[in-house]
């Protein structure tokens, strides 16, 4: 790593379910391996399910826990956890819960006196709102984190990485970086589709991850294994 190169990010992505967790737990290894003290944060989640204790968990929040080499229930990474797997706003609104800006801001300024690096995976797209006045974009905004953009690499990810480019640029934060995904179904011309983004995303290339070999494929409402983490962070770089 270069002297001046970030260690902390904002990780987005051109949907939900493209690979944020795997990369935000990849980039924490890498971290980690470099020596740094690095942890993850969700500003909130939605979906849990029951573990084999009976706790109620969320699987991004335990595959970040396992990233950072934390134990369970050490750290709190994440402000809002909601039970029903959808839209958070919409979750938030029917249990009566405020997604309350100020405190998903303290929690994360929190976490960087804590630790040296806080790799924050957004959730879902960039934009996804959190009330009526205030969405996730205004969250990244307010951390002023450098955003690393994740591209689920399936039809119409060329679309979506260059409309969530102009959104991020939009709020004035600066692109260190994205990477490829390739989820679970190779899509067709890949590496041609991965050249388009090259063309035209004014950002650095960080790396292509690979389908997950069978063995690493986890079930939903699972969090990834650390070989998961590992296979995909030897896929990828950090930024300079
Ligand atoms: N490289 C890959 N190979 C195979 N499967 C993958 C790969 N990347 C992601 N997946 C699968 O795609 C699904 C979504 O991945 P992931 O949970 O990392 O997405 P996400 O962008 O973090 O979603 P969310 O918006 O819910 O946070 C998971 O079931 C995961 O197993
Ligand atoms: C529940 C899911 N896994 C994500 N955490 C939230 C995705 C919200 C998407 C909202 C939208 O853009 O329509
Ligand atoms: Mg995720």
């Amino acid at each position: 790593m270069t002297p001046n190169a970030p260690t902390s990010f904002f990780i987005t992505g051109t949907d939900t379910e493209v690979g944020k967790t795997l990369a935000s737990g990849a980039f924490i290894l890498k971290l980690r391996e470099t020596g740094i003290k690095a942890v993850g944060f969700k500003p909130v989640v939605a979906g849990t399910y029951i573990d084999a204790s009976g706790k109620e968990r969320n699987e991004d929040l335990e595959t970040l826990r396992l990233a950072s080499g934390l134990n369970s229930d050490e750290q709190s990474l994440c402000p809002f956890v909601l039970g029903q797997a959808a839209a958070p706003h919409l979750v938030a609104q029917k249990n009566g819960v405020h997604l309350d800006a100020t405190i998903i801001l303290d929690e994360f300024k929190a976490l960087t006196a804590a630790f040296d690096a806080v790799v924050v995976e957004g959730a879902g797209g960039f934009l996804v709102p959190l009330t009526e006045q205030e969405d996730l974009g205004d969250v990244a905004q307010a951390m002023d984190l450098p955003v690393i953009l994740v591209v689920g690499m399936r039809l119409g990810c060329i679309n979506h990485a260059l409309l969530t480019c102009e959104a991020i640029q939009s709020r004035q934060l600066t692109i260190v970086g994205w990477v490829a995904n390739t989820l679970s179904n190779e899509m067709p011309l890949l590496e041609e589709n991965i050249q388009t983004l090259k063309d035209r995303i004014f950002a650095p290339f960080l790396g292509s991850i690979p389908s997950l070999p069978a063995q690493l494929n986890k079930p939903d409402n699972a969090p990834y294994s650390i070989e998961a983490l590992r296979f995909a962070a030897e896929h990828i770089r950090l930024p300079e």
